[in-house]
């Protein structure tokens, strides 16, 4: 009987959780649409004044920023970085296809 009050509990609790993990998905999805709505129009720009698409100084910076902010938060700064990484990585090709295509940005 007492097991069966436990389950439940476990289910409500797990639902809550669950319900925190929607919203916060949902809120890392408008940010990273946000943040390629913004690339992009970098994208744009360096390919009208010739700029290369990626930028290795800049990119030192803000992983070792990242990291930093990653460590106070408590979040594996390793993992921050690999994530960083693979969004850069598509924003450069997002940028190399602006360039290929004389600077005019594709939708979505
Ligand atoms: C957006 C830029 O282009 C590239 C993408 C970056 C990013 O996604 O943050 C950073 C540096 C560049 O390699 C930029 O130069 O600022």
């Amino acid at each position: 009987m007492s097991e069966d009050r436990n389950l439940d509990e476990a289910k409500r609790l797990l639902a809550g959780y669950r319900s925190s993990i929607d919203n916060i998905d949902a809120a890392l999805i408008h940010m990273l649409a946000e943040r390629f709505r913004c690339t992009k129009a970098v994208g744009v720009l360096k390919a009208t004044y010739g700029l290369p698409p990626a930028d290795p100084a800049r990119e030192a910076q803000q992983i070792e920023r990242l990291r930093r902010l990653a460590d106070d938060a408590h979040l594996d700064p390793d993992f921050a970085e690999k994530f960083l990484n693979f969004v850069i990585r598509e924003v450069i090709r997002h940028h190399e296809h602006i360039a290929a295509n004389g600077g005019a940005s594709q939708p979505g």
